[in-house]
């Protein structure tokens, strides 16, 4: 398929480079040849319309990605509803308002796999989207994402931008968040058993009954994913981005304990919530575009223990968290 955006020159501001995503991502533009524009969050707060204008209007980047977000795991999203619904919206229509008003037409957002219903059809095709009701414990951030994914729309419907949204599956690697209140099911795990390892304590804790399914996709597949789609995608509706790589967290953490060299005992916390019990992506449309993931669950969990070993060495990740 010829590239309907060509990258190699071109000005892409990455909102949220700091980010799991966003460092990835960023990697990825600078190999493809691309000019990344950047902006701490102590210079530029996304809440800030105004700020966000003139930030844009001064850069004019030929493309946006949206890789901003107050982002979290199933107790953090649901401690601070009005922080990951609120400044969600807020950083989503800064930022896709701003393109427009600033003439900038290419623009990619990401969602989550937490847009569809609890009860979706499994795996979840694109057009499970608003057919029923969201999975209370994240219900606020869906609510945002798809709010995300229809300004896009409009944008497209109403001035002809090619704006587009993509939805990952839950991700993981190198970068991420390893703070136990915040962070998501793999960097809270890989903490709790490296630690347990290194002190020879017989058991972990594992929120949950163990049961629910995830589908999880290495980082730099996401990139790699995303990269594609800003070349070649350029449709108004959302589309899916999964690995088809799918376990049950009790399959993960056992995983995990292997990967780690931990023999143990896991122990569910049943008074902790499940959150969503299955939400796999039906990546068909992706695929028939042309691409494909590369990393295995256990080949990219070996790759980012290594990576946590070498950033956090024998103290493992205590520091700073809780
Ligand atoms: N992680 C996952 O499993 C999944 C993530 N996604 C989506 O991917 C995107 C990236 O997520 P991820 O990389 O994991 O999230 P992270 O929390 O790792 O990164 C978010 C980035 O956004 C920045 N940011 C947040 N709020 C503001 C603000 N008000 N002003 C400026 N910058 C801000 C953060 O800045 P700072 O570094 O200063 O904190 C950080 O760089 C999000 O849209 C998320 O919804 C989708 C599915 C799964
Ligand atoms: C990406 C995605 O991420 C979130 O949804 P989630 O998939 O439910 O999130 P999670 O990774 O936190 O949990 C997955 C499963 O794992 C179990 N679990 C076990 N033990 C721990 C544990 O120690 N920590 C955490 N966080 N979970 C644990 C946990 O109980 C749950 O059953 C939303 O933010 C949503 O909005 C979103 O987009």
């Amino acid at each position: 398929m010829a590239p309907q955006f060509e990258i190699a020159g071109k000005n892409v501001f990455v909102a949220g480079h700091r980010g799991l995503v966003g460092r990835a991502v960023t990697q990825h533009l600078i190999r493809e040849g691309a000019n990344v524009l950047t902006a701490s969050r102590a210079d530029l707060d996304l809440r800030d319309q105004a700020a966000t204008k003139v930030f844009l209007k001064d850069t004019v980047p030929d493309a946006v990605i949206v890789a901003a977000a107050t982002v979290g795991g199933i107790l953090a999203n649901s401690t601070y509803p009005v922080d990951f619904l609120n400044d969600n919206l807020l950083i989503e229509s800064n930022l896709i308002s701003g393109a427009h008003e600033c003439g900038i037409d290419r623009l990619l957002f990401l969602g989550s796999s937490c847009i569809y219903p609890r009860e979706a059809p499994q795996p979840m095709r694109e057009d499970a989207l608003l057919t029923g009701p969201l999975e209370p414990t994240n219900q606020w951030y869906a609510v945002a994402k798809i709010a995300g994914i229809m300004l896009c729309r409009a944008y497209r419907a109403q001035y002809g931008r090619s704006y587009i949204a993509a939805m990952p599956t839950n991700l993981y690697g190198p970068g991420d968040n390893f703070d136990l209140n915040t962070s998501h099911v793999i960097p809270a795990l890989m903490r709790k058993i490296d630690a347990a390892a290194r002190e020879r304590r017989p058991s972990v804790e594992i929120w949950g009954t163990g049961t629910p399914l995830r589908e999880f996709m290495h980082v730099d597949d996401l990139a790699s994913a995303i990269v594609f789609l800003l070349k070649t995608y350029d449709e108004a509706e959302h589309i899916n981005v999964g690995s088809g790589q799918e376990v049950s967290i009790a399959e993960l953490a056992n995983i995990l304990s292997g990967v780690i060299g931990y023999d143990g005992k896991l122990v569910f916390d049943r008074s902790k919530p499940d959150g969503s019990p299955r939400k796999a992506l039906d990546s068909t449309r992706l695929a028939a575009l042309g691409w494909t993931p590369n990393y295995s669950l256990t080949e990219g969990l070996k790759q980012t223990y290594a990576w946590y070993r070498h950033e956090f060495g024998e103290a493992g990740s205590d520091v700073g968290a809780a």
